[in-house]
């Protein structure tokens, strides 16, 4: 990729907004985006990642400028990759029950050999993606970087969690390098490779969280009474400068397409973009420049709170899914219980730990597992948690060295046979509250 040393990447800031950037001075046409021929004798090429009369806050497109267009590839054949599902997976009924998994094992079968295509697995699952709606909750187990492979996605936008080991993310408009603590968010269409330094480097596997968007695309929530500034600040959202390969020779091109993955051969590097511009762009984002809102009096805020992006549905105020973050921040409530509040929601929550503890949870929830709760599903802190939360002086603490977040759906979430079989799935899960007894002193 015109091998640009890590030192030297450049970002451009902002979330959303109008991007240009060339690799080649002189490459993107000026004032007009469909010259008769283009600078550079390149071919101009336009990705919409929302339909052409969406409204104008929402719509977003983005012209690339590149030395053949999409359409040259060879034909595709079927593929196969059974463990990443799409959509709801509706064969028996689920009871009502919360349901953790235990770190997915580093060094299993799934991770041998596995690239962050096939390693990627379906633990969860709400919606359809042929009608747009939901979305799928991921892990990958990779051991091997993408080199002559790349990957596209027609059913959704992937915002991926890394939880282990770093990704360089490799995509038509440019490179992303993403360390765990970041995010990085892959809009629907857009092409991209995945290396794994760490593995490569000898460090193990790499490991994370994803969330498959069939929906909205995921946008900065409202700020409402907040005002102008905080959570997520749109300036720290970074998109790729262009890059292209240069290095002739074959690609492999995989295609997830209607919930089938595809594969067609290519006789050339699809990183051939030399110019782009436009609002529809990957963007990395680091969780550590969240500004985290929380109570400076008491009792314990809902968790809305800590929305990094939200992808809305068709009813106001009930996501398709929210994505929120439990980032490092201080307790201060007074006279408060302060961690979460026992509850049942109407949203659904399957939730990750890139590392640390997470507070509701502190020796049972492992950084790499999962826990899902679903729709009225009842859940909240572990009896460790109730009993020290309880008896705390509650003088300003902070909870530090941590990184939870959740996927919050209005749409109750299916765990996939894989799932449900796997021996990651902690059986005892429930046990974690059993000793909860009645202290009821009339
Ligand atoms: O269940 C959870 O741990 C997630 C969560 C956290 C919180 O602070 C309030 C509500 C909620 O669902
Ligand atoms: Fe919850």
């Amino acid at each position: 990729m015109s091998s640009v040393p890590s030192s030297e990447l450049r970002y451009q800031s902002g979330f959303g907004n109008e991007y240009a950037s060339e690799a080649v001075a002189g490459a993107l046409p000026q004032g007009r985006n469909s010259p008769q021929r283009a600078p550079l004798a390149l071919y101009a090429e336009l990705l919409s990642g929302t339909a052409f009369t969406a409204p104008r806050h929402q719509n977003r497109r983005s012209w690339l400028y590149r030395r053949q267009p999409s359409v040259v590839s060879g034909r595709y054949q079927a593929y196969s990759q059974a463990r990443w599902t799409t959509g709801a997976e509706r064969a028996s009924a689920l009871a009502p029950e919360p349901m953790r998994w235990h770190p997915l094992p580093l060094d299993g079968a799934e991770t041998s050999g596995a690239d962050f295509i096939d390693g990627m697995h379906t633990l969860a699952a709400n919606g359809d993606a042929e009608a747009q709606v939901g979305i799928g909750s991921l892990m990958y187990l990779a051991n091997r970087s993408m080199e002559r492979r790349a990957f596209v996605n027609a059913d959704g936008e992937l915002l991926i969690v890394p939880q282990q080991g770093r990704l360089v993310i490799t995509t038509e408009m440019g490179v992303l390098h993403v360390a765990p603590g970041e995010i990085a968010l892959v809009p629907r269409g857009v092409v991209f490779k995945v290396a794994l330094p760490d593995s490569d480097a000898g460090h193990g596997a790499s490991r994370g969280y994803v969330c498959e968007n069939y929906g909205a695309q995921f946008h900065l929530p409202e700020l409402g009474p907040i005002g102008s500034n905080g959570l997520a600040n749109a300036r720290d959202f970074q998109a790729p400068v262009a890059a292209f390969e240069t290095e002739p020779g074959a690609y492999e091109l995989i295609k997830k397409f209607g919930g089938h993955f595809w594969i067609a051969p290519m006789q050339h590097s699809p990183f051939n973009v030399v110019a782009w511009h436009g609002n529809l762009a990957p963007v990395k984002y680091d969780t550590a420049n969240f500004m985290t809102i929380g109570s400076i009096s008491f009792d314990h805020p809902d968790p809305s709170i800590f929305t990094v992006l939200t992808s809305p549905s068709d009813t106001p105020g009930t996501a398709n899914c929210d994505f929120v973050i439990f980032p490092p921040r201080w307790l201060v409530m007074e006279g408060t219980f302060r961690p979460p509040w026992y509850h049942r929601n109407l949203m659904s929550e399957f939730m990750g730990l890139v590392h640390g503890e997470y507070d509701a949870k502190p020796g049972g929830f492992k950084p790499g597992g999962a826990s899902l709760h679903n729709s009225m599903v009842p859940h909240g802190p572990d009896q460790e948690a109730f009993d020290k939360a309880s008896a705390a002086d509650l003088k300003p603490q902070k909870l530090d060295n941590t990184l939870a977040f959740m996927f919050e759906s209005r749409y109750r979430f299916i765990p996939t046979t894989w799932a449900l079989q796997s021996p990651a799935l902690d059986t005892d899960y429930a046990d974690c509250w059993a000793g909860l007894q009645d202290t009821f002193k009339p």
